[in-house]
């Protein structure tokens, strides 16, 4: 029996309907039993689908945007299908769901959970185009709901895996259709014990290619991006960045947990675990070599450039003459554990704990909220985090220069600094 091998599109690779067919084309030589192909959401549906949500809590009129996304993947399907194609009423049926979920009542208090089942239909749309899509041009797939496989916690928006259930699941449902046809699937969904909806955090599409992979021994895990590989700086925001042939797994995911966002943060592990190579390659120059992730054992000496936008700095500051103590770090961390909250950087002072987190609607408010009655605490919003790994003084001193430097902080490996650019 051949191997498991699991290829992952996110977003960027289904965004109209020419990607379409250019993924299309990818699999026309690539299309084999045993493959596992895990699709995102189209474009920036998530993030539309994200405003939906945020206009329905607010009590403003969503129903124009709604329109406006049913539009745009109807009409992706009109340049796809002919007129009276089956696709146009799966898609009009997915909508009629999701406005119903909509209607639902939400509030603060359930808003997670509400996010959940709203969001999870980009990847339920866009998996429903792709399956019918490539079946059109006799690249046979079958469609599997992700909620069927990847068993969650009830963390809504950054749920836990089950792995043990998973695997399970993933050998009872998934391994006899693998055996027949290749299984397109949707990246970042998955379903508590109870069977609601649940996500794995943004960007998760990654991780559930991993996760598949994990759980069925697969020998490889392929994502298709719109850049040649891993490269040591994000090419929309630095000139002239070099490709990583190959990278250990530890140092990809140092990188992700900076913030190289062409992987998510939490892929790298069950695949180091197991020993499965991820390979980073582009669905624009499909025969490339791309970045194969693997255990090299070398850390890449090259210095690398990592930034992340929308960064809060909070600091907490003793309100009588104590120094800062562990009970303090514990308090500070205890509620971000509450709020799924993660820290990007920590720094402690003689009076003070400064930590960087990601913006997150209501999440600020609600820590503040939580520890004003220990701490003074001040924030700063809207920030750009930016590291350096392997950092070089030339490189430290240009970027420094750029920006109006909230904090800074240096190991003997990095170099990161908090601001905003000037
Ligand atoms: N170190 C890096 N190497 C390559 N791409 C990077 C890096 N850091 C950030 N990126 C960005 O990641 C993007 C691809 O990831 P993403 O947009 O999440 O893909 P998708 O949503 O299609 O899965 C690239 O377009 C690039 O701008
Ligand atoms: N659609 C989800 C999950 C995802 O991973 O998307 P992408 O593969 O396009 O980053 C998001 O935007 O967060």
């Amino acid at each position: 029996m051949t191997k498991t091998q699991v290829f992952k599109f996110g977003g960027a690779s289904i965004k109209d309907a020419d990607s379409i067919k250019n993924l299309a084309n990818i699999f026309r030589n690539r299309l084999r039993k045993n493959l596992i192909i895990v699709v995102s959401a189209m474009g920036k549906t998530t993030n539309s689908l994200e405003e939906l949500l945020e206009l329905r809590i607010n009590e403003e009129d969503w129903y124009q945007k709604s329109a406006i996304l049913e539009s745009y993947h109807y009409s992706i399907c009109e340049e796809l299908f002919p007129e009276g194609h089956s696709v146009f009423s799966r898609i009009k049926n997915w909508f009629i769901q999701l406005k119903n979920e909509i209607e639902r009542p939400v509030s603060k208090e359930n808003y997670d959970e509400a996010y959940d089942r709203i969001v999870a239909f980009g990847e339920l749309i866009a998996t429903t185009i792709v399956m019918e899509y490539l079946c059109s041009q006799g690249l046979i797939v079958l469609w599997q709901d992700a909620r069927e496989l990847i068993s969650t916690n009830a963390d809504f928006r950054f749920a836990k895996i089950d792995w043990n259930q998973t695997e399970k699941l993933c050998r009872s449902q998934l391994l006899p259709k693998l055996d027949q046809f290749p299984v397109l699937t949707q990246g970042f969904i998955g379903a508590d014990a109870n069977g609601r909806t649940t996500t794995l955090g943004r960007e998760g599409s990654d991780f559930t290619a991993a996760i598949l992979a994990s759980c069925l021994d697969a020998c490889s895990v392929t994502i298709w991006k719109d850049v040649p590989g891993v490269l040591n700086a994000d090419p929309k925001r630095f000139e002239n960045p070099l490709l990583f042939d190959e990278l250990d797994y530890r140092q990809a995911a140092q990188m992700t947990f900076y913030g190289a966002s062409v992987i998510h943060p939490k892929t790298i592990k069950p695949l180091a675990n197991k020993s499965i190579p991820l390979f980073v390659k582009s669905f624009l120059n499909p025969d490339a070599k791309g970045t194969k992730i693997h255990a090299t054992g070398i850390q890449n000496p090259i210095p690398t450039l990592i930034l992340k936008e929308r960064q809060i700095l909070v600091t907490f500051q003793v309100t009588d003459f104590s120094f800062i103590e562990e009970h303090h770090i514990h308090e500070v961390y205890r509620e971000l554990d509450q709020l799924k909250l993660r820290v990007n950087l920590l720094q402690t002072s003689a009076i003070s704990i400064s930590i960087v987190i990601d913006y997150q609607v209501y999440k600020l408010e609600k820590l503040v909220e939580k520890l004003k009655g220990i701490f003074k605490v001040r924030y700063n919003e809207d920030l750009q985090l930016l590291t350096i790994l392997n950092p070089e003084e030339e490189l430290v001193r240009k970027f420094s220069g750029t920006y109006s430097i909230l904090l800074e902080q240096v190991t003997r490996t990095t170099f990161q600094l908090v601001g905003k650019p000037k």
